[in-house]
């Protein structure tokens, strides 16, 4: 869907810049907004109507979404099928949970949404300053997810190279200049800081709105976090479940090996540009040390002291 005339002059009056790929962004409420998720953003921004019972996935791009995505739905859906008969096992998982902005709204400006099973699950990369006011004074939950910005900034460069080779947006920037706007804030839904700032002081002022989590824990002890996952949302593991080890189920048919190696993932295609492949890479913490330098971590040390200090939040980097 284009923009409508009122839309378009938002547009004009916006600071434009393109992405190191070359994809257009306009700076809308604070964060770097691709171009065309402007008008779903606003549709969103104007008709979403949050039901407590909602469950709603936040991250910036390339911190562990596919992931989450796939370890929300088995947590909250695991007494509707067995572990073998998962629909991840022939499904990705963005296909299960919906993204805002890149999928609800990018078709009507007010999608039917009453149908989508009960609790219903999304996703947003959008920043928490720009988010539904209905979703913001609802109950529904928000589980955030962040990751070391150094591996963020590796995997989107290399998610970014396989998908230019499908659809060019224009030149692909040198990695140093890729890496020095990253460090200024100049990304898809950056600045990153601010976006994680957003939801970890959130989650400070209100535990039970916002559940705030790190890929890297995560990876170090993933039973753990799903149990503060069930938890949050309201359908913590019985006694019997831990027992029986569903925990370590669950967290097995999420893994990165399991759902990188089934079928779909190796060949099946998301919203009918971006191959499913391309979500899983390595899967690994502190692969950025293969691909940047000392002296990159250092600016991006200096970076996080001067955005991060005094706020509680550390990353491991
Ligand atoms: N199951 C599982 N376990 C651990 N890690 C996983 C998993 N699935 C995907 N990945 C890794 O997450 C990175 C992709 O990030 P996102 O899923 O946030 O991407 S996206 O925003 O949805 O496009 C990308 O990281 P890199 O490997 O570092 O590029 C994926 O490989």
């Amino acid at each position: 869907m284009s923009l409508s005339m009122e839309e378009e002059s938002l547009l004009q009056s916006l600071e434009q810049q393109r992405n190191w790929d070359g994809l257009p962004m306009c700076k809308y409420q604070g964060f770097w907004c691709p171009i065309f998720i402007l008008r779903p953003l606003l549709s969103f921004q104007r008709n979403f109507k949050a039901r407590d019972s909602d469950i709603v996935l936040a991250s910036v791009p390339k911190s562990g979404t596919t992931w989450l995505k796939a370890l929300l739905f088995s947590i909250v859906n695991r007494n509707n099928f067995p572990i073998d008969q998962s629909p991840l096992l022939t499904t990705n998982s963005h296909k299960l949970v919906f993204s805002l902005e890149c999928f609800c709204y990018t078709k009507h400006d007010n999608p039917d949404l009453e149908n989508v099973p009960q609790p219903r699950l999304f996703s947003t990369h959008l920043p928490l300053q720009v988010l539904a006011n209905s979703l913001i004074n609802s109950k529904c939950k928000i589980v955030y997810i962040c990751r070391n910005p150094l591996d963020q900034f590796v995997s989107e460069r290399h998610f970014l190279l396989k998908k230019q080779r499908d659809k060019p947006y224009g030149e692909m920037l040198p990695l140093e200049e890729a890496f020095e706007l990253f460090c200024n804030g100049v990304h898809a839904f950056g600045p990153f800081c601010d976006h994680l700032l957003g939801y970890w002081n959130a989650s400070l002022e209100n535990p039970d709105k916002v559940l705030f989590l790190k890929y890297e824990d995560l990876k170090r002890d993933p039973l753990s976090d799903v149990k503060k996952i069930a938890e949050f949302v309201g359908l913590p593991f019985s006694e019997e479940e831990e027992k029986a080890g569903l925990v370590g189920e669950i967290s097995k048919l999420c893994s990165f090996d399991k759902l990188r190696d089934l079928e779909v993932n190796k060949t099946g295609v998301h919203a009918g540009t971006v191959k499913n492949k391309f979500f899983y890479r390595k899967g690994d913490v502190g692969d950025w040390v293969n691909h940047l330098t000392p002296e990159m971590a250092e600016r991006m040390k200096e970076v996080l002291e001067a955005k991060l200090t005094g706020s509680g939040l550390v990353l491991d980097i």
